[in-house]
């Protein structure tokens, strides 16, 4: 387990800070029982030991990805807008990036929504996962880099890709981001 600060901008000149614990799968895959049960659903840890009981599907199907990765078999069933919204109370945690396995070679869209409604786009050769209240970059066989919402266009690309001339805008994540290629 780690603890990691990402700290970034949130737009206004004003630095925001948020820690999040980190799992190593392994570790995830040590809580299997009735007595502790952990599950990943996209990307994030969540202990439901005592939501067990009260799931309207049953205990059985929970057990059954135990200390698993259950983002398949969850969306599988369509859970509702409040199943997705109960998630939050359970949750503990991202999942280590070194276990995130995106596609290789994927390119990353972004499109930046500029103040006067301009849209630019810009695709880059990195990987990308938007694990709750931050995304995650990796640009190509680089480490991953954690960064919040609401960070400047310029601290995620270190300004290289970005015409200085350019105002950069906030990006507007997640709304504008897709995975191509
Ligand atoms: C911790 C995560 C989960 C939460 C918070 C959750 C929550 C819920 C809720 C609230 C329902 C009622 C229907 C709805 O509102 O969608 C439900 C039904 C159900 N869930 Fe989950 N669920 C979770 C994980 C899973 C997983 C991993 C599976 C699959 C293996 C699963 C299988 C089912 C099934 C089969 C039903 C019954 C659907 C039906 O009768 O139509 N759930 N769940």
């Amino acid at each position: 387990m780690a603890t990691v600060e990402a700290s970034g901008n949130d737009g206004k000149g004003q630095g925001v800070e948020t820690s999040v614990t980190y799992y190593r799968l392994e570790e995830v895959a040590k809580h299997n029982s009735m007595k502790e049960i952990w599950l990943v659903i996209h990307g994030r840890v969540y202990d439901i030991t005592r939501f067990l009981n009260e799931h309207p599907g049953g205990e059985e199907v929970l057990m059954e990805q135990a200390g698993a990765d259950a983002s398949e078999s969850f969306e599988d069933v369509g859970h509702s807008s409040d199943a997705r919204e109960m998630l939050k109370q359970y949750y503990i945690g991202d999942v280590h990036p070194n276990d995130l396995k995106p596609e290789s070679g994927s390119k990353l869209l972004v499109i930046l929504d500029f103040a006067h409604h301009r849209r630019y786009c810009l695709r880059f050769p990195v990987s990308l996962l938007h694990v709750g209240k931050q995304i995650l970059l990796r640009r190509q066989r680089g480490s991953w880099k954690a960064y919040p919402l609401g960070v400047r266009a310029r601290d995620l690309f270190g300004g290289q890709a970005i015409p200085s001339s350019r105002i950069l805008p906030d990006v507007c994540f997640p709304l504008g981001t897709q995975m191509v290629g």
